[in-house]
């Protein structure tokens, strides 16, 4: 056999990487899934990123896709959402999934009991890296809602106490399809679309 034959074939340097998707959550991921209906859809990989505490959302979302980009050697979206109280300057924000953990979404009504103001937001960062230590990019998109009494299935988060502004249902109650066409994923996901686009 001549020496040519065994030569392995190197792929090009400049060919592209696939952008993976890096979340522990497998309803961020159906949703974006089905919110996105790319032709070839986001390659996923289940790491539990650690998240920082911080100043702000920007700077949590920043830190965790900094990590997932060392972690996968490449291009990778990350997504991070919070749920702000208005009455409560913003709290719980981005620590939403451990208040919801603890207390329950009884609990999260509690919290609110003292206060008229039950209005809410929902929030969602996505962040893309191209690899460790590129830049970071942002991806915002807020819904605007109130926290009410559980309502609806239960196998999402905070699904059944958030009531998006104009709508009578809890995010939990309407059908998938309608949540992903006025959900803060579904508008932060329009513009990580647009940006997506630019890459090709
Ligand atoms: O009712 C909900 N409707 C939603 O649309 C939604 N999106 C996220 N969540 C929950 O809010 C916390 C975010 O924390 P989070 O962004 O760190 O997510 P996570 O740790 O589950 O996954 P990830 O960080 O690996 O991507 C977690 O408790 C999520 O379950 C939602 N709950
Ligand atoms: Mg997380």
């Amino acid at each position: 056999m001549g020496k040519e034959e065994t030569k392995t074939v190197e792929a090009p340097a400049t060919e592209k990487k696939d952008i993976v998707f890096v979340t522990g959550n497998i309803n961020k991921l159906k949703e974006v899934n089905a919110i996105l209906d790319l032709d070839k859809p986001l390659k996923n990989q289940k790491i539990d990123l650690p998240e920082l505490q911080g100043p702000s959302t920007q700077y949590i979302a920043t830190q965790k896709c900094l990590e997932a980009a060392r972690r996968v050697n490449g291009p990778v979206l990350t997504e991070d959402t919070s749920l702000h109280f208005n009455s409560l300057k913003g709290l719980p924000g981005p620590y939403i999934k451990w208040f919801l953990q603890e207390l329950g979404h009884n609990g999260l009504n509690d919290i609110l009991a003292a206060y008229e103001d039950k209005s809410a937001y929902a929030l969602c960062t996505f962040a893309y890296c191209e690899g460790p230590g590129k830049e970071v990019q942002l991806f915002e998109g807020k819904t605007n809602g109130k926290i009410v009494m559980p309502r609806g299935p239960t196998d999402f988060g905070w699904d059944p106490i958030f009531q998006p502004e104009g709508f009578e249902q809890t995010y939990a109650e309407m059908p998938k399809s309608m949540k992903n066409t006025i959900s803060h994923r579904y508008k932060a996901l329009e513009k990580v679309k647009k940006f997506l686009k630019t890459l090709d």
